[in-house]
């Protein structure tokens, strides 16, 4: 390990960690309860109760040298002032930063949480133990986490407050048999009160034990799936003092520094002579911040926000959702026609009644995820392994990029079944 990287572990989050499962069971209350921020902050999100962007929040993960887990675990939501041991008194020492990643899990959202899921390397199930287990958009999840290839997961059968110990068992034996015979069938099931913290200490003990930095190597060229994008500047900021464009995703390889010339592909959208184009936009990192945390270099894991020379006009209201970042030359060509392996699953999961997947059709419209990019193309033709598609939007993939397809059943886009890019 170089110098460079393990000053990193001290700044930065080097893993991502996601939510995942059905409406209101509990998602962004578990990452209030594990960072103390509550992800959720767009004024309709507050409004309806119901997540409907990607929300993300770091914590920080200390433990007592002394005492025994899982009570040895604090996050920064619940470390004493004193940053001593609550029932020990020693000092605390850091462990490390983590980066969650919050979806939405309204069926309508889907998308949404197919975007947030390329940026996981782990997930969290989270299962309202008072509900009979699978609810649709659990399943429809999980198979979306099985899909984009998504590999560590902790369940957690949450709202363990308002149940009986018969129920709680039960519960806990339907998760069992939801998850039997798949890959994550020996997956940790906490028992947790997200509303009142309880047995947090018990989940980050279950995140360190199954949820390690994932090992990469940070000498490929680097790359960032892009979630979100701001103007940050408050309204009325005279022009000179305007800060340029920023851009909040994650390093999926590679590293970034301040200061390195980078290529945002597709980029623009324009009009060349009556047709719209996707032209690349070049600019250079004049910031990195991870959280409040200022940084020179960003490695992948964690969220990261990207300050550049942009005219913030260009970045605001997460107008370059779905782009790629990369040094000039790196990146794919933008696909607009593309050729796609594909593998349709048996039934479609997220809908209320299991609905057998019929196979593709010439022209089909069918939904696309690549990455953070959603995408919607029209099967020009049609084989039972493979299909060629013509998108609307392009994305930025090479051959062998594990794509999503959905398709709109009564007026729902519905998981369908994955594809590689050939
Ligand atoms: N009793 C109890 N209620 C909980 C618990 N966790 C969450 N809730 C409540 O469940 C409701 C939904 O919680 P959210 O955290 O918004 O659920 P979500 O999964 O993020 O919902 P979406 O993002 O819309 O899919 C809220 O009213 C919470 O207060 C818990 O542990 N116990
Ligand atoms: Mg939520
Ligand atoms: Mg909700
Ligand atoms: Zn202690």
């Amino acid at each position: 390990m170089d110098r460079e990287f393990e000053e990193a572990i001290k700044r930065q989050p080097l893993v991502n960690i996601g939510t995942a499962g059905h409406v209101d069971h509990g998602k962004t209350t578990l990452i209030q309860a594990l960072t103390g921020i509550w992800a959720s902050h767009h004024s309709e999100e507050l409004k309806r109760g119901i997540t409907l962007k990607i929300g993300y929040a770091d914590t920080a993960i200390y433990q007592c040298p002394k005492c025994p887990p899982p009570q040895k675990y604090y996050t920064s939501a619940n470390l004493p002032e004193d940053m001593r041991c609550r029932y020990c008194g020693t000092p605390l020492e850091y462990v490390r930063k983590v980066s969650f990643v919050d979806v939405p899990g309204h069926e309508m959202l889907m998308s949404i949480m197919l975007a947030g899921a390329a940026m996981m390397d782990a997930a969290l199930l989270v299962i309202d133990a008072t509900k009979e287990c699978p609810q649709p958009q659990t399943r429809e999840h999980f198979t979306a986490l099985s899909i984009i290839g998504v590999r560590k997961l902790v369940v957690i059968q949450n709202k363990i407050d308002i149940v009986s110990r018969e129920r709680a068992k039960e519960s806990y034996k339907e998760i069992r048999r939801f998850l039997e015979g798949t890959w994550a069938e020996s997956a940790p099931i906490i028992p947790v009160s997200a509303l009142h913290r309880a047995n947090i200490d018990a989940l980050v003990w279950a995140l360190e034990k199954y949820v390690p930095i994932p090992q990469r190597d940070h000498t490929l060229p680097p790359k960032m799936l892009v979630a979100r994008s701001f103007d940050v500047n408050k309204p009325g900021t005279p022009v000179s003092e305007l800060a340029g464009g920023v851009l909040g995703g994650t390093v999926i390889q590679g590293k970034f520094r301040v200061g390195d010339e980078i290529e945002i592909r597709p980029g623009l959208k324009v009009k060349k002579g009556g047709q719209e184009v996707y032209e690349p936009l070049y600019t250079t990192i004049t910031s990195l911040k991870s959280g409040n945390e200022p940084l020179e270099v960003a490695y992948p894991g964690g969220l990261i926000a990207i300050g550049t020379e942009l005219d913030p006009s260009i970045t605001k209201a997460d107008n370059l959702i779905g782009n790629v970042v990369g040094k000039p030359g790196t990146l794919p060509e933008p696909l607009y026609d593309l050729e796609v392996e594909i593998h349709l699953l048996e039934r479609v999961v997220g809908a209320e009644q299991p609905l057998k997947v019929e196979p593709l059709k010439t022209n089909e419209v069918i939904m696309l995820n690549v990455g953070t990019s959603l995408s919607v193309g029209t099967v020009t033709s049609a084989r039972s392994d493979s299909v060629h598609l013509k998108l609307k939007i392009p994305v930025v993939a090479g051959s062998g990029t594990r794509v999503a397809l959905s398709r709109q059943i009564a007026g729902r886009w519905r998981l369908i079944g994955y594809g590689f890019i050939k």
